[in-house]
């Protein structure tokens, strides 16, 4: 049997939550909390908040506050459990813990709670992967997708395509078993069929990490240039505040400096760097040295040159970073008159933007650009997106499967290597439902949650 747990589960608001969870959580929640109705809270219908106050464990008044009993099986966890709605001090709330720890109940681990709904079934682990997605998200598209993913987004297609494979084995070891029977050849084009349809699924679904990726962590990008070019100044105009010292002494950034913004549908990880150009001066090298190894981890480099002037060999190095990068050239200061040739830098990007850093004029077209340039669109996000690279790696190898049992179905190979890897498949795609996965993969996944999850 489980013991009881409990742990906080807000965060630093004015009202706090403390929750409770496992056979003895309603009593134990009961001894703490007295109603204002004089019933005792084990009583109470389940989801009902109750008034009352709440004492520690010796006994002392510490708040006037809410209670909720929760009844199995219809709780999160699924076990029985019990909420306390606190006034959000620290110190009240630890009060409230002590309170229940004297009463036999221990702390939670991290991501215990929604283990436990896991293991008594409540969810599935793609669901349970998506709680951790929802907490942490960073924009309104992360959450809207971790959101259905929670309801089942990714775990319901692929327990649908779990239990179409498990059916089509099952057909075949029927066959397998009684070898004196001919084979009937459609078992083979049905097969056929679904495997092939089931292996385009599972690739597609697997190759949307790539975007499930950078929704949820947002895109790493680099502003690099000449010193003067005015990345400063663009990384101010980004967003929207005066963040970093613009001057106009070259060599005025020295350290990197990061900062969100969002862009579009997407979650921009902005690095502002040291102008890029030969030097003597140990601190300004040691600033270039990070703005090269920064722009090299990116994801994406906002190359900046300034249109006043021709290109000289400062820029060069910038060209020379920003080869085989996913790179966007920014030619500043349009306001002033143009005196750079465009010709060198169409050999070398894609998109060049002309805008002015300063007045803003052109800002919209680089902001436009950013997201098409990543693969984002307007895309809806109804959890479609696969954002977990756990289960990314584990449909990729489910496809990988899938596709050589279609070669052998098509091939007219043995039964037995069709089953052999299409169970290969239904392992893969348990993986992600949570009904093949060992003890220790479940282990690291709730351990990545936070305390009272
Ligand atoms: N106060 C509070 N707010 C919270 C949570 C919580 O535990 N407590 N949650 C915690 O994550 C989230 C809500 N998620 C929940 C998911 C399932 C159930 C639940 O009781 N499920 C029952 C069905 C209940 C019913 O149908 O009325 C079940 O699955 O059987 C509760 C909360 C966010 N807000
Ligand atoms: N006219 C005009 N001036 C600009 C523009 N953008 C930046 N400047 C000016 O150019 C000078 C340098 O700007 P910064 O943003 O500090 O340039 P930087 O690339 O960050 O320079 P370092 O940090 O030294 O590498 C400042 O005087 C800015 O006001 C622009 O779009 N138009
Ligand atoms: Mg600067």
């Amino acid at each position: 049997m489980n013991d009881t747990i409990a742990a906080i589960s807000s965060a630093g608001g004015p009202i706090g939550l403390i929750r409770v969870s496992g056979e003895r959580a309603i009593e134990a929640a009961a001894a703490v909390f007295d109603a204002k109705n004089g019933k005792s809270l084990v009583d109470a219908p389940s989801q009902k908040l109750v008034y009352g106050t709440l004492r520690d464990k010796n006994g002392k008044v510490v708040d006037c506050c809410f209670a909720v009993a929760l009844h199995a099986p219809h709780t999160y966890t699924g076990e029985p459990m019990a909420e306390l709605q606190c006034h959000g001090s620290t110190a009240v709330l630890q009060l409230g813990l002590d309170a229940l720890f004297a009463q036999g109940v221990r702390q939670a681990e991290a991501g215990e709670f929604t283990r436990r709904a896991f293991l008594n079934g409540k969810m599935g682990l793609s669901e349970a992967e998506a709680v951790h997605d929802l907490i942490t998200a960073r924009t309104a598209e992360a959450a809207q997708n971790a959101a259905a993913q929670i309801m089942g987004a990714v775990g319901s297609p692929v327990q649908e395509m779990r239990d179409e494979l498990i059916g089509m084995v099952a057909h075949f070891h029927a066959v397998v078993d009684f070898p004196d029977e001919d084979i009937d050849p459609v078992l083979f084009e049905d097969a056929a069929a679904l495997l092939h349809r089931t292996t385009s699924r599972l690739y597609s679904m697997a190759e949307s990490y790539e975007r499930g990726r950078i929704l949820r962590e947002g895109i790493p990008c680099v502003i690099l240039g000449r010193p003067n070019a005015g990345k400063s100044t663009l990384l101010n105009a980004l967003l929207g505040r005066e963040r970093a010292i613009v001057t106009d002494i070259p060599g005025t950034t020295r350290d990197l400096i990061e900062e969100n913004v969002k862009v579009g549908q997407l979650l921009l990880r902005v690095t502002d760097t040291a102008g890029l150009r030969d030097t003597n001066d140990p601190i300004e090298q040691a600033g270039i040295d990070r703005a090269m190894a920064e722009a090299a981890a990116s994801a994406l480099i906002l190359a900046v040159f300034d249109g006043s002037r021709p290109l000289g060999d400062e820029d060069m190095l910038v060209l020379a970073r920003s080869a085989g990068h996913r790179a966007i050239a920014v030619v500043n200061k349009d306001d002033l008159p143009r005196r750079l040739e465009e010709k060198l830098l169409k050999k070398h990007f894609l998109h060049i933007v002309p805008l002015s850093a300063k007045t803003g004029e052109g800002l919209q077209r680089l902001l436009d650009l950013i997201p098409r340039t990543v693969g984002f669109g307007d895309g809806a996000f109804d959890g479609a997106l696969i954002t977990n690279s756990r289960q990314a790696a584990a449909l990729a190898r489910a496809a990988e499967r899938c596709e050589a049992a279609l070669y052998a179905a098509q091939s007219g190979m043995t039964p037995d290597a069709v089953v052999m890897d299409a169970e290969g498949a239904i392992a893969a795609l348990g993986e992600i439902t949570g009904e093949t996965v060992t003890e220790a993969v479940v282990s690291r996944i709730f351990s990545d949650f936070c305390v009272g999850k």
